[in-house]
């Protein structure tokens, strides 16, 4: 069958499970209630073939052979991941799926939209640029970016589901003349060279099986002269992958937060500059000495408790709160009110927070190593 023919078939085979999984909670009710109304079966199924890559493959017998196996299924993996994820991001952070650096007294929301307003700043986007947004989750992030800065932009995802949300918030906000949603995989665009002015990447480059790939790619539909901003998931200096506590943490961000395969941050920079990127700025911003750190919402820990306001927030994180948590949703499925395998989703992310925490906390992870980088003019 020609390629394209087998894009087709792949879409349609997407959108008809998007269909049968999430039936209309796509259009209506976000977060915790959309959980109750999937289809049964089909989350079954995403559970199943997402859990696949991780059961019974602990850390200690981690190979290669384990680690390419993932990395070719990067896309159906991925997209499951998001069909399980999506609803509890929404219901637990926000609808930009990344994280940030938080001052004294800052409000989340405010501290999320300063992180996508730096990115935006670094990398010079202008009033009615064309811009890329790769992995554009619900389009948190694209909302802001194009309010901030007045830009028009295309949001690229391989998740029907999180494109039909997104699409359904831009319209809400009456931005949907400047903020449209592609469906697609990031590893291989459909957009012609030198299409963008702009393409930047927010968390989200991590869930491609190679760097070099994903930054390539971002090269090509670029424009010469165009540039490229990304905050990048990386495993730090410190990280060594003949340590098993480093391996454990390493596999347990992986595992719960759908990524084949994360790398250090010397194979990002190579990554950049092989791409034929010029690299004009790169700072890991995990490491500004702040007195909040990135983590804090996952810690459980009271001490960072600012107002009452965050104290829902912390305390779900606790040990007290997640043994709560993870009894209610149990109780939800053996009733049958909750889809089976929503409790397993529910613990993969309760773990994948201790892993992003300690990973942050020992220095080992950065989930904000920014880079902008320029394609040379000619
Ligand atoms: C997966 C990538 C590359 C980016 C997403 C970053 C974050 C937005 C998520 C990483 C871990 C997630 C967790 C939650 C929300 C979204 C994240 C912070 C929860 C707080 C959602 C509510 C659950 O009860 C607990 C989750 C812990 C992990």
């Amino acid at each position: 069958m020609a390629p394209a023919a087998l894009e087709r078939e792949d879409k349609e085979r997407d959108a008809a499970f998007k269909q049968a999984l999430h039936g209309k909670t796509a259009e209506g009710r976000a977060g915790f209630t959309a959980m109750l109304g999937k289809d049964h079966k089909a989350q079954k199924e995403a559970v199943d073939e997402y859990f696949k890559h991780w059961d019974n493959k602990p850390h200690t017998t981690e190979t290669e052979e384990t680690r390419e196996a993932r990395r070719a299924e990067y896309a159906t993996l991925t997209r499951h991941y998001y069909n399980l994820a999506t609803d509890l991001y929404e219901y637990g952070w926000s609808q930009s799926f990344h994280f940030c650096r938080f001052s004294k007294g800052e409000p989340f929301r405010q501290a999320i939209a300063r992180h996508e307003h730096y990115l935006a700043l670094k990398m010079g986007i202008q009033e009615g640029q064309r811009v890329l947004d790769v992995g554009c989750g619900v389009g948190g992030p694209a909302r802001e970016i194009v309010k901030f800065t007045g830009c028009n932009t295309v949001g690229l995802n391989n998740n029907d589901y999180q494109i039909e949300r997104a699409t359904k918030y831009a319209k809400q906000e009456k931005l949907d003349h400047k903020l449209s949603f592609v469906k697609g995989d990031f590893m291989q665009m459909s957009f012609p060279d030198n299409s963008f002015d702009a393409v930047y990447a927010i968390e989200a480059t991590v869930h491609a099986p190679s760097l070099e790939g994903i930054y390539t790619e971002i090269f090509r539909v670029l424009k010469p002269g165009g540039v490229f901003g990304v905050y990048e998931w990386l495993m730090k200096d410190a990280y060594n992958n003949d340590d098993p506590h480093h391996r454990e943490i390493r596999l347990g961000i992986e595992e719960g937060d759908g990524i084949s395969n994360m790398e250090k941050i010397e194979v990002a920079l190579a990554a950049i500059k092989a791409a034929g990127f010029e690299l004009e700025l790169n700072e890991d911003m995990a490491d500004r000495p702040d007195e909040y750190p990135w983590y804090w919402p996952l810690s459980g820990e009271l001490k960072y408790m600012q107002s009452i306001w965050d104290f829902p927030t912390l305390v779900r994180m606790t040990h007290i709160g997640r043994g709560i948590a993870h009894r209610f949703v149990g109780c939800l499925e053996t009733i049958g009110l909750a889809p089976r395998g929503t409790q397993k989703t529910a613990d993969s992310l309760a773990k994948a927070a201790d892993c992003l925490v300690a990973g942050g906390r020992e220095k080992l992870f950065t989930p904000m190593y920014l880079m902008v980088a320029r394609k040379p003019k000619a």
